[in-house]
């Protein structure tokens, strides 16, 4: 059975019959065919697939930085293209490198969204770069490093505390873990987690890292063949028969991470509606 989506679910985005064609003199590539999806309030929704598949453009498409070649997205009843002036204050990005300032401080980076706006005076906006730096679990004597002197980790918790600079309710994360070791992919979990929950956030995330995908994910979305061919609990993806779906989830990396998901009750993804 794939996701039905409850009646009383608030539609964060809405994308129908979406078509990206890129236009080139070798001729065009339909990067998305009639592509559906809803992303409901309050989940977090994983977007896996082969490489190329389009993940990192759908992503672009609900940031408005691609444009609908055909169909429509909309982001909280607007196209993200109307939302671009405040784009930042409806749909915080991660991503995937943390795309920090290398001239800018730690504090300076996480202000850099709301600094843009010209709206606050600076002691506001420093008082608030400050509270999102220690939300991400980062102390103030962190504020006045370089990004050269940060790890990893830190680097991505910077990169999440400016995404979040204007409390967006929703959160796009690409490849969140992507080049962490073990121990900071688990913490920075532990983190995206609490922080889902205490901030009530809608979450999109891209990852290819399956610890990742069972401990975060209320939903499981897989593009192939242009579109969204099934999307649902990790139970509900395995049983769609499609050969990526079989690779991916029942080669060997996928039985190893699905050994380590029977074994452990708390990382089964919880379907939305017991949560
Ligand atoms: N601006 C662009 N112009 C032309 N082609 C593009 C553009 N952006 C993306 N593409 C192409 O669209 C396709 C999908 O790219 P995308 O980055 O979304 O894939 P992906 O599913 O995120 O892949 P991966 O998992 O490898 O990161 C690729 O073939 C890519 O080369």
């Amino acid at each position: 059975m794939t996701f039905i989506i409850p009646p009383d679910a608030e539609r964060v985005v809405e994308i129908r019959k979406l078509w990206t064609v890129f236009r080139s003199p070798d001729g065009d590539q339909v990067v998305h065919r009639d592509l559906d999806l809803t992303i409901v309030r309050g989940e977090v929704l994983s977007l896996v697939g082969g490489s190329g598949t389009g993940k990192t453009v759908l992503l672009r498409q609900i940031l408005g930085l691609e444009h609908p070649t055909k169909g429509e997205v909309t982001v909280l009843g607007h196209a993200p293209a109307r939302l671009s002036a405040m784009g930042a204050a409806n749909v915080g990005m991660l991503f995937q490198h943390g795309a920090l300032f290398s001239a800018f401080s730690v504090l300076d980076n996480i202000a850099f969204p709301l600094r843009e706006l010209k709206l606050l005076p600076d002691d506001l906006i420093r008082d608030a770069a400050l509270v999102k730096l220690q939300m991400v679990g980062l102390s103030p004597q962190q504020a006045t490093k370089s990004p050269s002197d940060l790890s990893g980790g830190m680097i991505k918790r910077v990169a999440l505390a400016r995404a979040l600079i204007m409390d967006p309710p929703l959160l796009l994360l690409d490849e969140p873990t992507a080049g962490l070791d073990p121990e900071s992919a688990d913490g920075f979990c532990d983190l995206l987690r609490g922080l889902h929950r205490e901030l009530g956030l809608t979450v999109v995330m891209i990852t290819h890292d399956l610890d990742t995908l069972f401990d975060l994910s209320s939903r499981i979305a897989v593009l192939a063949d242009q579109k969204v061919i099934v999307s649902g609990t990790t139970r509900d993806v395995i049983a769609y028969p499609h050969p990526f779906i079989h690779e991916y989830f029942l080669g060997g990396r996928g039985q190893r991470a699905m050994e380590a998901l029977h074994e452990g009750a708390a990382s089964r993804p919880v379907p939305l509606s017991e949560r």
